[in-house]
């Protein structure tokens, strides 16, 4: 989902709403943040004004120009309430401790640039969906949002060539080989540039041009 620009009203300044922020954030979203009292954290993004707080207990208007909403108070009664407005506006909900009663679960994330890598448990255990990120942290480096920026340029080129999609698909198979990836962690361009000119055909100035998107 794309939310980038768009409001999202988190209900609740506690640490769980805090991540969910911090999630919002991430992927270029607005935050609303509605609570009476919030962690230190919300209310140095909210003096940034990197975050709106309205400082007061949960009231419906609240809710107005969301796309999303996330109930995490720890107050279930005010939880139900979110739950109702959001319903009521046709707003997609999160209510943190109800994951029957969500409209949308939030993963856990590792972002490399373009590159998104989402780990969901479907509710049973947010835990081991951690666990699997911390994981998936250490295995997907820097170098695959590198990577992923590189492949990206070169498909902009194939297609604006007219290359069918099918052509396209074994190029990748080729030059997406378990070396570029330690080629491009050790910045040997000499090596990715040769192996890109052999499968694509193309000039050396050409996929330097590339490269050069890729190391400014
Ligand atoms: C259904 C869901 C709804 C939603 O929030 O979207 C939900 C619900 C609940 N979480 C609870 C507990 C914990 N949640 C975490 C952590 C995360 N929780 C996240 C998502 C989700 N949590 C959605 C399902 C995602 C999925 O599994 O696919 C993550 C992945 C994403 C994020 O929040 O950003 C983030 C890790 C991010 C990261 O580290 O990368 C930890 C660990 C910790 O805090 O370190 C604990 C304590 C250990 C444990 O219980 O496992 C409780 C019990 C509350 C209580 O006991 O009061 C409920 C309610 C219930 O289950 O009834
Ligand atoms: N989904 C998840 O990932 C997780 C969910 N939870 C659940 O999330 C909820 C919140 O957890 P924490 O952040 O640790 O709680 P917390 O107790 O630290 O924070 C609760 C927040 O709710 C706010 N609040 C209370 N009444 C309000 C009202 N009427 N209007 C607006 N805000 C109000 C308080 O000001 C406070 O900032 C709990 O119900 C907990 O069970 C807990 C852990 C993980």
């Amino acid at each position: 989902m794309n939310i980038s620009g768009r409001l999202c009203v988190v209900v609740g300044g506690g640490l769980v709403a805090e991540r969910k922020v911090g999630g919002i954030l991430n992927a270029d979203g607005l935050v609303r943040v509605v609570s009476p009292v919030v962690t230190p954290g919300l209310a140095t993004l909210a003096e940034h004004h990197t975050i709106e707080w309205l400082q007061k207990d949960y009231s419906q208007p609240d809710l107005d120009g969301a796309l999303l909403v996330f109930a995490a108070t720890n107050n279930s009664h005010v939880q139900q309430a979110v739950c109702r407005d959001a319903r009521m506006a046709g707003l997609l909900i999160n209510v943190a401790d109800t994951p029957e009663a969500c409209d949308f679960q939030v993963p856990a994330v590792v972002r490399r640039g373009e590159l998104t890598l989402g780990v969901a448990t479907n509710g049973a255990s947010p835990a081991v969906a951690a666990m699997v990120r911390r994981r998936l942290e250490q295995e997907f480096g820097e170098v695959y949002g590198v990577l992923t920026v590189l492949a990206g340029l070169i498909r902009v080129q194939l297609l604006a060539e007219g290359r069918e999609s099918g052509e396209v698909k074994l190029l990748f198979e080729k030059i997406l080989c378990d070396d570029i990836v330690q080629w491009l962690q050790q910045q040997r361009w000499d090596e990715v540039q040769q192996h890109v000119e052999t499968i694509l055909g193309w000039s050396p100035g050409m996929v330097r041009e590339v490269l050069n998107k890729v190391i400014s």
